[in-house]
């Protein structure tokens, strides 16, 4: 391996040549949760040619991430995402390695994202929810049963290129482009994810044919589409026609202090990061939301969101203020339970790190089992059953991680003011709008369980398998009014 065993600190058995990647097969997250009770909650683990460390517990994942974060700053590289990455020469934010350029583009990306530049975002987070509710809410007068994938990917991507470009795809959950940069951006993801592509590890399998054409050809379309929103945002620009964005700022800004490449990275990070972190969750939370003790919450739900916003109208207050602690709390619950990036994004160790008497070397690469973690019965109570209510009565300042739904540490993620406030206004506005029920075809239901949910195993977030709820209005009426007051408002965007 490339890094010698590590003394006093338990290994997986393994075969030469490809360690114990038979041993973990696809299910990495849930196969160490296993192991773990065998061989302890820190593990070491060859994989092929390479030495990783899996964190499997609640308390080990904060020992590692939090308490030792200034040492665990940088991410490893894999041979095939540096295929990807190959002759664009960036990487996004999440899978850059430390570096001070990393930390430039890092900290622009955290300023546009932070609680305060959120705000200023409020009304695309209205026009985009209210496209993909009505779309639905049209929609269901055909046929009540529907697959909710596209209309929220829709939903993030339109937030990701208003908020980097200034642009939208103003397109159905049918456009073409919508499905392109959905089909790579979820090609792209599998080739990063860990259990995914065994060339990563045992370095003769790259002599194969596919593999590198496979990243070659995935890249090249990703830049396809990439240069063509570049190209929109210029000609506006040109126009004097164009929205205040992220790429727009840099390229005005005559003393911005971003090259061409950490601009590059940003842009790819952006059209990337929400993509399919926050539709997997909104999506099997829609998909849990329709079973028998979905019903139950959807109507504790509207009535908390009810008695939250007394006085105003919940379906505009909802996007200005997190009132409803039920909510707040649901959405912890959601991050906690599907865990959709099961093995989070791996990491590497800029310095020794000492874990238990086992003396780790810097350049280590590191994998938190985001899912092991958030299901760890040590640390919560029922962790197998979704409970809304479990996060109640917690401060968010304070109580400290209350879950790794977005990793830990240095290099969290920095979409989570967005992406909470996303996830809290769809959540609102869906219980709002409709009943969320069971289909009536048992073939088109989904399958809840955090980990068969998955269509592709191996990939680096949970990528639903296809399935159908009903959406059905709880007053039309009132829905109509909602979603013109909605479109007039948000009409200038
Ligand atoms: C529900 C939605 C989301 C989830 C569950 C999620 C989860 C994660 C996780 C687990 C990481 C790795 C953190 C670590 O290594 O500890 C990450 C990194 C990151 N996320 Fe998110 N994310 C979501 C949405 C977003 C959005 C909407 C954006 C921005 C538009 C975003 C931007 C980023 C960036 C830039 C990183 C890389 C941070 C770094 O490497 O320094 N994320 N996310």
């Amino acid at each position: 391996t490339d890094i010698p065993k590590i003394e006093n600190l338990p290994e997986l058995p393994g075969v030469p040549m490809f360690g114990s990647l038979f041993l973990l097969g696809k299910h990495h997250a849930r196969n160490c949760a296993r192991l773990a009770k065998e061989y302890g909650d820190v593990f070491q683990v060859r994989l092929g040619n390479r030495r990783f460390i899996y964190a499997n517990s609640f308390e080990a994942v904060k020992e590692i991430w939090i308490r030792n974060q200034s040492a665990l700053m940088s991410r490893p590289k894999l041979w095939t995402f540096d295929v990807v990455s190959e002759t664009q020469g960036v990487y996004t934010l999440g899978t850059s390695p430390w570096s001070e350029s990393l930390k430039k583009a890092r900290k622009a990306a955290a300023t546009a994202l932070n609680r305060q530049a959120v705000q200023t975002y409020l009304p695309f987070i209205d026009l985009e929810c209210t496209t993909s509710i009505n779309e639905l809410f049209q929609n269901g007068k055909k046929s009540y049963d529907i697959d909710p994938n596209g209309y929220f990917q829709r939903f993030s991507l339109n937030i990701s290129l208003t908020l980097n470009y200034g642009i939208r795809i103003q397109g159905t959950v049918h456009d073409q482009m919508l499905n392109e940069v959905v089909a790579v951006e979820r090609e792209l993801g599998n080739i990063r994810g860990i259990a995914h592509g065994w060339q990563d590890y045992v370095p003769l399998l790259r002599l194969l044919p596919g593999y590198k054409a496979n990243a070659i050809k995935f890249r090249a379309r990703r830049d396809e589409y990439l240069l063509d929103f570049y190209e929109q945002l210029k000609e506006r620009m040109a126009k004097g026609t164009d929205h205040p964005c992220i790429a727009g700022n840099v390229l005005k800004d005559p003393e911005a202090q971003l090259t061409d490449n950490e601009l590059k990275s940003i842009c790819l990070t952006m059209v990337a990061a929400g993509l399919d972190t926050l539709p997997g969750n909104i999506n099997m939370t829609i998909a849990y939301l329709s079973s028998e003790h979905g019903q139950e919450i959807q109507e504790r739900m509207y009535d908390e969101i009810i008695k939250s916003y007394p006085d105003e109208d919940p379906w505009d207050a909802c996007l200005y203020e997190e009132k409803s602690e039920f909510v707040v709390s649901f959405v912890k619950e959601v991050l906690r339970y599907w865990s959709t990036l099961n093995l989070s994004f791996n990491r590497q160790s800029t310095k020794d790190i000492t874990y238990k008497g086992a003396l780790i070397p810097a350049g280590t690469p590191f994998l938190m089992n985001m899912w092991a973690a958030n299901h760890d019965p040590e640390h919560f109570k029922d962790p197998m059953r979704f409970i809304p209510d479990r996060f109640m009565g917690l401060s968010t300042v304070g109580e400290g991680t209350q879950h790794f739904g977005y990793g830990a540490g240095t290099r969290m993620c920095a979409g989570v003011h967005l992406a909470n406030r996303e996830l809290y206004v769809v959540f609102t506005r869906l219980v709002l709008a409709f009943r969320i029920l069971e289909t009536t075809n048992p073939k088109k239901r989904p399958i809840l369980d955090t980990i068969e949910c998955n269509s592709v195993p191996t990939s680096m977030v949970t990528q639903p398998k296809p399935f159908q709820v009903r959406f059905v209005p709880r007053d039309s009426s009132r829905l109509e009014g909602w979603v013109n007051s909605s479109m007039e408002k948000t009409a200038h965007l």
